[in-house]
């Protein structure tokens, strides 16, 4: 039986960093973000069903979607937000599911899902096991500000749309600092898979 498990956070928190360490020792990553971006290019179900909700002002010139005036709408708007990820999410889980089988059948014991919100969208039955990358609130705006070139009210918009780190932290199985340095961060990775036995499964 292959271990399935979540890799969560916030926003800016790291996950995306300690992805890139998994795949590094060749454990597969599928990500929520990537698979969130294709099901709303032009012409799929999603993106059709995100013009007639939101208008047609929502696409750029060349008629994708434009990620940074919807963002500006849905970070703002519970409600607008809540309408984005019912058209979003159930396409997202069911294209995550499919490469999960895939990975599976093709004889990979280990597979990890990245899900920023695998707490708030209640998807902890989609995993065996849970590991949290966690940043203090401090240290995700800053990172948050400077990797998207954001004020710190956008910033602070789109944090405010996830639960509290510190919230995540209970309902995590393991949880990495990722206050720290790159190397501290890998160190905490590799400590937690082998607390899994994952090193020797992988
Ligand atoms: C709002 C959109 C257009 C903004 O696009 P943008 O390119 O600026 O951001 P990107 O998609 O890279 O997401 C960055 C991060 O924002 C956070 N985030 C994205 N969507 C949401 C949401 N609906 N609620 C809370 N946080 C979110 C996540 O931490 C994510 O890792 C886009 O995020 C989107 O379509 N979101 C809805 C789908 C979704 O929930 N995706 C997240 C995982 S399925
Ligand atoms: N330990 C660290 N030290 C310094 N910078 C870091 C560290 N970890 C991550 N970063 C930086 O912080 C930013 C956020 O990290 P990353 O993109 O991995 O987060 P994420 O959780 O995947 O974000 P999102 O969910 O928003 O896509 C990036 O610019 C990254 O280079």
């Amino acid at each position: 039986m292959a271990l399935i498990i979540g890799l969560t956070g916030g926003i800016a928190s790291g996950k995306s960093t300690v992805s890139r360490m998994l795949l590094d020792i060749n454990i597969p990553v599928i990500d929520a973000d990537l698979e969130a971006r294709k099901v709303v290019e032009k012409g799929e179900k999603a993106y059709v069903r995100i013009i007639e909700t939101f208008g047609s002002e929502i696409l750029t010139a060349t008629g994708d979607i434009d990620r940074v005036k919807l963002g500006s709408i849905v970070f703002h708007d519970e409600d607008k937000r809540n309408q984005l990820n019912a058209i979003v999410h159930p396409a997202v889980r069911e294209r995550m599911n499919d490469k999960k089988v895939k990975y599976v059948d093709s004889g990979n014991s280990v597979v990890i899902l990245d899900i920023p919100l695998l707490f708030e969208s209640k998807l902890t039955h989609m995993v065996d096991k849970t590991i949290l990358v966690y940043v203090d609130a401090e240290v995700q705006l800053n990172r948050l500000m400077s990797r998207n070139q954001l004020i710190e009210s956008e910033a602070m918009a789109r944090i405010k749309s996830q639960m509290p780190l510190k919230e995540k932290i209970k309902l995590a199985d393991a949880v990495i600092d990722n206050n720290g340095t790159i190397h501290d961060t890998k160190t905490q990775l590799i400590q937690i898979l082998n607390n899994w036995g994952v090193l020797e499964k992988a």
